[in-house]
């Protein structure tokens, strides 16, 4: 089945990330979503529950016939409609069990496949932004809850089409008693209006909150962690993060709770409503013009069902509002973003790199920031050559490696690989090129070896694969010594799982980020950061020297480091300063223009002696 077409958000709206994409479209995809994942399942379980609805309905009716047959003294009414209450009391039963219980293998079903299509989604937006900004991070934040949610939708969607058809035949009875008593359904619009717009003004409140409730979810994980344990403990800082993490869930949760006091309120009136039309439908049919007892018994049944079925469609009605409507605007919402940010770039990325990357006036600015992180960037970065780029902290050496990964594009200007632009180069097939490390590496508590097989997947267990990436990065003692060698589980909170230290992590992240053979483009952005001076010198003198025989593949290697020894050895070195390139060239040809780069040397060099 081909996958339903993705509504496109309200791109008129003034706020840039876009408003939500229109709530009907989205909530009939995400049905078909549902469907295209298990077909039979979704239809037997919606047919059932449409079934099970009618011999319930149709109670009030064998309730009606019962009395008569008492009032009348008639023995056959009598059996037959004893007959039909245990029948339809014994289909009611037996189909909502049946009906249940596939809906729960159809909601286990689709659960699966709808937080995976989410993470999935999250997980290969070809941009980071959605995980940077704050107005991303609060509508994800929203949907990640919702996601646990969405597959009790189809249920209810499905409890909501029984509701429907019971009320249908009991306003249906009602009708036939007295066609008045139709308008009873007239008495419960305040009921479903205030319960339908009941969500979507919750909704908003705590959408506006939504960045205290991070804040709040954030010192939470701050203040039960271990990460931050340590120095929690030496600042004396746990009693006043428990105290901010209060402060921001109230900040959350009073708006939130004054809006639910409100609309709370519009609710009970809207019932008080119905109450009285209830009232008055009784009084009518047991003391109006054509009273009669039947008549009377059937309103009295049917009409305190009509209550309850009331009650629980206007419930899953505001249910299927908050979460259906919502979650499904928003999935409609981050799937269409995905598609967007997915640029259609489809050139191949080159076999190797002949000539080198080159960066044309790249200019790149955060969005939201003031000022450029990188401005006018000129730069040649050529074939087979290691690259070292220096500067102070913030200059936008960090920046640079992210465009050339392709984490974001930039605002203006060009990255050429071998004169093709990068933003026509297919991402996926540019990544696959890619290799490196960086100093926020993450930590993956797998089993040691897995932990750096995923720096290429195809050959993720590939023993030989993985003794020579530990290699590479300086690792195999630190492997050999881990009691089961690539086998070890790492992350002391797993079963017989070991932890290592910071360097040691570190180490592995470097061994991962050398798992592949041939890349274009090899970023490594301080990725040794927590090790010894002697242990980078040593550990980049080996790499330069590989890099240097391997040079005839034409891989790139940009090295972001802070430690002059180890820039010294590479080709070029780029200074960066204020998102600008301050000077580039050799050691020597650096240190003989006595500029920036010689002075910062010779401070460091200094500091060393
Ligand atoms: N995700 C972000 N959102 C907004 N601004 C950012 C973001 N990342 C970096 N910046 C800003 O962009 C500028 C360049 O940052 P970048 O990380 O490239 O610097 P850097 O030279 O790598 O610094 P460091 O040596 O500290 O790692 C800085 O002013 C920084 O505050």
């Amino acid at each position: 089945m081909s996958s339903p077409e993705v509504p496109s958000p309200d791109t008129t709206a003034s706020d840039d990330i876009g408003k939500l994409p229109p709530a009907l479209r989205s909530m009939w995809r995400l049905c078909r979503l549902g469907f295209s994942y298990e077909p039979s399942l979704m239809g037997v379980s919606f047919v059932l529950a449409l079934l099970a609805a009618v011999p319930d309905a149709l109670l009030a009716v064998w309730f009606k016939l019962l009395g008569e047959g008492l009032l009348r003294q008639d023995a056959a009414l009598l059996w037959f409609a004893i007959i039909a209450l245990a029948v339809s009391t014994v289909a009611t039963w037996l189909l909502q069990t049946i009906s249940t219980r596939l809906q729960r293998r159809f909601r286990d079903k689709v659960t699966i496949a709808l937080e995976s299509h989410v993470a999935r989604l999250q997980a290969t937006i070809a941009t980071v932004a959605h995980q940077e900004r704050p107005e991303y991070l609060d509508r994800l934040a929203v949907l990640r809850e919702e996601t646990y949610t969405l597959d009790h939708m189809y249920m209810s969607v499905f409890s909501t089409a029984g509701w429907l058809v019971r009320l249908g035949i009991t306003v249906a009875l009602l009708g036939a008693v007295n066609p008045v008593l139709v308008t009873l359904v007239l008495f419960a619009v305040p009921t479903v209006a205030a319960t339908s717009w009941r969500p979507a003004v919750e909704r908003t409140a705590q959408e506006r909150g939504a960045q205290s409730t991070r804040l709040a979810t954030h010192l939470y994980t701050l203040s039960t962690t271990a990460a931050a344990g340590k120095e929690l403990r030496v600042l004396g800082i746990g009693p006043a993060l428990a105290g901010r993490r209060r402060a921001a869930w109230e900040t959350w949760y009073r708006p939130v709770a004054k809006e639910r006091n409100r609309s709370a309120a519009w609710y009970a009136g809207g019932w008080a409503i119905f109450a009285l039309g209830y009232t008055g439908a009784i009084a009518l049919v047991a003391a109006g013009p054509h009273a009669s007892a039947s008549g009377a018994i059937l309103v009295l049944t049917a009409g305190a069902r009509l209550s309850s079925y009331l009650g629980a469609t206007v419930g899953e009605i505001g249910f299927l509002r908050g979460t259906w409507m919502d979650g499904a605007q928003r999935l409609a919402w981050l799937e269409h973003y995905a598609a967007g940010v997915a640029q259609h770039a489809n050139l191949p990325a080159p076999e190797r790199i002949t000539d080198g990357i080159r960066l044309e006036h790249v200019t790149f600015r955060y969005p939201g920031a003031s000022r450029p992180a990188l401005d006018d960037v000129d730069l040649f970065l050529p074939a087979g050559s290691v690259v070292a780029v220096v500067g102070e902290n913030g200059a936008g050496k960090s920046t640079l490696v992210k465009l050339l990964a392709k984490l974001y594009s930039p605002a203006s200007g060009r990255i050429l690989v071998d004169g093709a632009d990068l933003a026509e180069i297919d991402t996926a097939r540019w990544r696959e090129r890619l290799a490196g490390a960086f100093q926020d590496f993450f930590r993956f508590e797998f089993r040691a070896g897995q932990a750096v097989g995923v720096g290429d997947l195809p050959r993720l267990d590939a023993e030989p694969a993985l003794a020579a990436a530990v290699e590479r990065a300086g690792a195999a003692d630190l492997i050999r010594a881990l009691p089961s060698g690539l086998a070890t589980q790492l992350g002391p909170t797993w079963d017989g799982g070991v932890d290592v230290s910071f360097g040691q992590w570190q180490k592995i992240a470097l061994a991962r980020g050398f798992m592949r053979d041939e890349p274009l483009l090899v970023t490594l952005d301080e990725p040794t950061a927590a090790l010894d001076a002697e242990t980078e010198h040593q550990l980049f003198e080996r790499y330069a020297e590989r890099a240097h025989l391997a040079r005839q593949s034409g891989s790139v290697t940009v090295l972001v480091s802070h430690r002059f020894s180890t820039v010294r050895m590479a080709d070029l070195i780029v200074v960066m300063d204020g998102a600008r390139v301050a000077e580039y060239g050799s050691h020597d040809e650096l240190m003989a223009r006595n500029g920036r780069y010689a002075e910062l040397y010779r401070i460091q060099a200094t500091a060393y002696q």
